[in-house]
């Protein structure tokens, strides 16, 4: 299997606070943390403000467990006048062993926005 995409943006341990009722990571806690590692890909690029306006084609691989390290990738793959795509991997890996398996994936657009919270562009 190959490599995760893109850079390392934000590891995290997973713990109890994080679970669901069947003791499994909430896919909302997942989410959030991929939410907040593209932010920072994007707000680099843009060198100030993104919000995110859309979140495609998330999958679920595979459960996380508490103690888990949990590590989210990012890559940029697109950018429009004031959108930025960004490709967006989490991988987990048992805190006691050295095997990493992708966990979830999906693909985020941001927008550059201005003081006023409106559209800008990426560059510029
Ligand atoms: C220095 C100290 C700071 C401290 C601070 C720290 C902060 C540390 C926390 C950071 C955390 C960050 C990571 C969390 C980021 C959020 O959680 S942001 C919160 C959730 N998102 C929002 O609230 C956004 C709500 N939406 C909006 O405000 C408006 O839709 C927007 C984003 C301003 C866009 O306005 P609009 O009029 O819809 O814009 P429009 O011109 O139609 O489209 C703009 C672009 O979006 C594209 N687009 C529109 N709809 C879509 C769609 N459905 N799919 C894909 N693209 C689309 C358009 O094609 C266009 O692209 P370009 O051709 O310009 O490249």
């Amino acid at each position: 299997m190959s490599g995760p995409v893109g850079q390392p943006v934000i590891r995290m341990t997973a713990m109890p606070a994080d679970t669901n009722a069947y003791g499994d990571i909430f896919g909302g806690w997942l989410m959030a943390l991929m939410d907040s590692g593209a932010g920072l890909a994007a707000s680099l690029l843009c060198r100030g403000r993104a919000v995110t306006i859309a979140m495609d084609g998330m999958q679920f691989h595979q459960p996380v467990a508490v103690g888990d390290e949990v590590s989210v990738y990012a890559e940029v793959t697109a950018t429009g006048s004031s959108s930025i795509k960004i490709a967006v991997e989490a991988w987990r890996r048992h805190r006691h062993e050295e095997t990493r398996v992708k966990v979830t994936e999906a693909q985020f657009t941001f927008v550059a926005i201005d003081d006023n919270g409106r559209p800008r562009p990426v560059h510029g």
